[in-house]
């Protein structure tokens, strides 16, 4: 489990150690973590052209320290100083005695660096960058230098991923103490890179994190193989209530996750009865309504039913059941209509919009995706899964999840189809609604991860990859 924490809690723990240790340790601790994964980046100091972009507090501070252990090891550094009169004092004296180079932008040699370290601001952001921090990240990003963020990419808010202006696109961030939320959701998820986590000794002190991101460790023990004693009913059936006459596809896509994730037993009911017969043989299907399809532990309702009177009058029946209940698409829809038939269940209920339905439910969801979720899960008492390149997970206690896998690639119709049918698998074992959320999205993620390995992805090709997805989380290959 990686731990998501806020600039508040980062801050909090640092001043706790801090009490202990003499002046200036993890400023240190934090500059040799930056320079070795720098070292590591480019494979050798000698020679290496390496611009720092140095703001005026400790985040700069990190950037000249760094920049010094480089110089003493032969990289040519060249820090440009956004506020000379503020620079962090002990950084750039340590950095003049290492040899590093203060210059003017114009005479950083941005056109021509091997790597650019951004030291403008971290966890002290506020807005949008400023000038001239804002027109250096533009001539940083014009030059060939690999773009390397110290703690955050500036222009980046540390606990909401939101970037309200100019902002450091960086390739790697290397944040210090623990991973802020703003690094893997939103758009501050697009700036920072690949995120390297130094550890400079908060971890005892830490706060329980803000959010959580689940690794393929966390999941595998949800994705366990039967045990002896296990019979077709004991890990949990799941009913599938998606797809119509007219638009089958989606009732296919989603029994078909939800078989491919956990095949003891599928029920399916409902108009697309006939393709789903066909297309899974495996599943007990009946084209009448959700009391005929037999017991279930958990039920999924809405991919591609419709939102006629029918379609409405069986959401109304499932989610006056005391089942947990996925629901998803055009089942959103009618929700949105009908809020009360969410509101007033006190079994869990899982949603799972899209920005477009999640405004229908609650309103826009706004550039803070965290608080979006939360707020949608407070408001109707149930856990809101916020789909997206990185989708967000909470409940209405303020558990919250960021999903860490996936791909582009999967913004393709009905791969929402096949995340219902595996959430609802996942939730028919009885865990937890967030969690079971969570590890539906970080499995899909990776299903998605693997058929795009060979070529464009359509979202019959994750229910194929399914078993081999669950074999590889299983095998800890990932
Ligand atoms: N906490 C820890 O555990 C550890 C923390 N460490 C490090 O300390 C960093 C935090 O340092 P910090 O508190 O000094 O703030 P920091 O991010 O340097 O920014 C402050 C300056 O930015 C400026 N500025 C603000 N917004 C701006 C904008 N939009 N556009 C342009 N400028 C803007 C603002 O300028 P002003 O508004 O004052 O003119 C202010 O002076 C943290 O990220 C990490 O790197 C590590 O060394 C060790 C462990
Ligand atoms: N750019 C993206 N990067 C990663 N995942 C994405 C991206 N766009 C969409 N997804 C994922 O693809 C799925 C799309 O779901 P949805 O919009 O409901 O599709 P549909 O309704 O066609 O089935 C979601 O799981 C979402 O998180
Ligand atoms: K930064």
């Amino acid at each position: 489990m990686i731990g998501l924490h806020t600039a508040a809690q980062v801050r909090a723990a640092e001043q706790s150690v801090l009490a202990g240790l003499p002046a200036g340790v993890l400023m240190q601790r934090a500059a040799t973590g930056l320079a070795t994964v720098c070292l590591g980046l480019l494979g050798r100091a000698h020679g290496v052209r390496v611009v720092l972009l140095v703001g005026s507090g400790d985040n700069g501070g990190d950037a000249l320290f760094a920049g010094a252990l480089l110089a003493q090891r032969g990289a040519r550094v060249t820090a440009v100083l956004l506020t000379p009169d503020r620079a962090h004092a002990g950084g750039l004296a340590a950095f003049r005695r290492a040899g590093g180079r203060v210059a003017e932008a114009a005479d950083a040699g941005l056109h021509r660096a091997d790597l650019v370290l951004d030291g403008i601001v971290g966890l002290g952001s506020a807005g949008g960058l400023r000038e001239p921090a804002a027109v250096l990240v533009r001539e940083a990003t014009a030059g060939p230098g690999l773009l390397v963020a110290v703690d955050l990419p500036s222009g980046v808010l540390a606990d909401t991923g939101e970037v309200p202006g100019a902002a450091f696109p960086a390739q790697h961030t290397v944040t210090f103490g623990a991973v802020k939320p703003g690094l893997v959701v939103g758009a501050g998820r697009r700036q920072a890179g690949t995120v390297h986590l130094v550890d400079i000794g908060l971890g005892p002190v830490l706060a329980e994190p803000a959010a959580q991101q689940l690794t393929d460790a966390d999941v595998v023990p949800h994705l366990d193989a039967p045990a002896p004693d296990d019979d077709k009913y004991s890990r949990g059936v799941v009913g599938v209530l998606a797809g119509s006459a007219t638009y089958p596809g989606a009732g296919v896509l989603c029994t078909g996750a939800a078989v491919r994730t956990r095949p003891g037993l599928v029920r399916y009911a409902g108009t697309a009865a006939e393709g789903v017969r066909a297309a899974w043989p495996e599943v007990i299907v009946t084209a009448g309504r959700p009391g005929d399809a037999g017991r279930v532990q958990a039920w999924v309702v809405g991919p591609g039913m419709g939102t006629d009177d029918d379609a409405a009058s069986v959401l109304a029946e499932v989610l006056a059941t005391d089942l947990p209940v996925v629901v998803d698409a055009d089942g959103l829809t009618l929700v949105s209509q009908r809020p009360e038939l969410v509101a007033d269940r006190t079994a869990p209920t899982v949603l799972t919009p899209h920005d477009r339905e999640f405004a229908r439910l609650f309103g826009e969801v706004g550039t803070d995706r965290l608080a979006a979720a939360r707020r949608g899960a407070a408001e109707l008492g149930c856990t809101v899964l916020l789909k997206g390149d990185a989708t967000v997970v909470a409940d209405a206690a303020g558990t919250t999840f960021v999903n860490g896998t996936g791909t582009p690639w999967l913004a393709t119709a009905g791969t929402g189809d096949v995340l219902a049918g595996i959430l609802g698998a996942v939730l028919a074992t009885g865990l937890p609604a967030a969690e079971a959320a969570a590890v539906a999205a970080h499995v899909h993620g990776r299903a998605g991860q693997l058929a795009a390995e060979q070529g464009p992805l359509i979202a019959g090709d994750l229910v194929r990859r399914l078993p081999e997805t669950l074999a590889r989380l299983r095998a800890g290959a990932g």
